[in-house]
């Protein structure tokens, strides 16, 4: 298609390069950032129209073609709930799993992970949050009864010699209840540390936050769990995304949830719209001079497609500026 074949012009990248040796005023980055694409599970399961099974294989594909490390390829919760992941064994069957890269899984309760596992998953994601109201609305419990979930998970998990990554949703507010209080957020996240996630993904579920509550909530989640397995998830509801995600950073977060395309949304989470797009974390972390070993033309190409399988516009600034030239 003559649209996906578009080739990132030499002044973008030279303009990103140039950047790269003028960042030490912004303080200290990490050297590597990993990038955990979730637009296969997060994106696709609020979409109303059921996207085949098929354009999710081939999404998947085409993101591990751009050497995107971890690809959180789909759910394995209840069909009734978010019937667009009622697929979700066929497309982790139907994947090619590339070597070295993982494909996690979410999984809510004990159900979710022998069937995922049924399936061939290598990894799971649990999640938790730090709302009690959105973890009623979410999963159907408290935050006490999803950790119990969580912790018959971990020793299935244990048992099987399976890494468990972990969420925590709302960290920097929630559509029910508003501000969640970083006490809250450390409380929840030292827990599903100490059960056993080797890394947590902070989310700004409704994407309220700014770069000051995003630096406040580290900090405190800092003192009782180590920055190395912490990760952040910010939604662009706001258009804070990247600049919450750059504080992570700075902070010395390093590995970032990103979304191709912008896509994104809690079926849960009223107001809640897209991840930071990945092509804008790509392209902000190139200009950095941070490596992420991922290929900008091939994500590119990615987010095309699926945003004409989806008949709708991207939401990544770069996608459209590339679109333009
Ligand atoms: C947790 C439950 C299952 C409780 O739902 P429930 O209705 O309380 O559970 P239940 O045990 O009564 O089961 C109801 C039915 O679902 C079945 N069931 C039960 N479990 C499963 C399973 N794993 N897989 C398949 N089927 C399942 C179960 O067998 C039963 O079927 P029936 O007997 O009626 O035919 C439900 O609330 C649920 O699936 N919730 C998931 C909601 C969801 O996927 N939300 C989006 C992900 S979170 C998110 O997006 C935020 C995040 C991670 O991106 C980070 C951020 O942005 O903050």
């Amino acid at each position: 298609m003559a649209t996906m074949r578009k080739v990132l012009p030499r002044r973008l990248v030279g303009l990103a390069s140039l950047r790269a040796v003028s960042t030490s005023s912004l303080g200290t980055f990490p050297k590597q950032v990993k990038i955990v694409e979730v637009g296969a599970r997060d994106g696709l399961q609020n979409e109303k129209n059921i996207v085949s099974t098929s354009t999710k294989i081939k999404l998947i594909d085409m993101l591990s073609e751009a050497g995107l490390p971890v690809i959180e390829a789909t759910s394995f919760v209840s069909p009734k709930w978010v019937p667009q992941m009622a697929d979700c064994a066929e497309v982790l069957k139907g994947i090619q799993k590339f070597p070295g890269i993982n494909y996690p899984v979410l999984t809510p309760n004990i159900k979710g992970f022998q069937a995922a596992v049924a399936a061939g998953a290598k990894e799971v994601t649990i999640f938790a949050a730090a709302s009690e109201l959105f973890t009623k609305k979410n999963t159907n419990c408290s935050i006490d009864e999803s950790l119990q979930r969580s912790d018959d998970i971990f020793r299935a998990a244990r048992a099987a010699g399976i890494p468990v990554r972990g969420y925590v949703s709302c960290v920097l507010g929630c559509p029910y209840e508003g501000k969640i209080s970083p006490a809250k957020v450390v409380e929840v996240t030292k827990k599903i540390y100490s059960m056993g996630c080797y890394e947590i993904s902070l989310g700004d579920t409704i994407g309220v936050g700014t770069p000051g509550v995003m630096k406040d909530m580290l900090s405190a989640v800092m003192h009782e769990v180590p920055v190395s397995a912490l990760a952040v998830h910010c939604h662009d509801t706001y258009g804070q995304a990247l600049a919450n995600t750059l504080m992570a950073l700075q902070m010395g977060v390093s590995a970032v949830d990103s979304s191709v395309a912008g896509l994104g949304g809690c079926p849960y989470a009223q107001g809640a719209s897209g991840n930071l797009a990945t092509e804008d974390l790509v392209y902000m972390l190139s200009g950095l001079g941070i490596h992420t070993g991922v290929n900008l033309q091939k994500l590119l190409e990615a987010g095309t497609f699926i945003c004409q399988a989806l008949n709708r516009k991207t939401s990544s600034k770069v996608a459209q500026a590339i679109c333009k030239l």
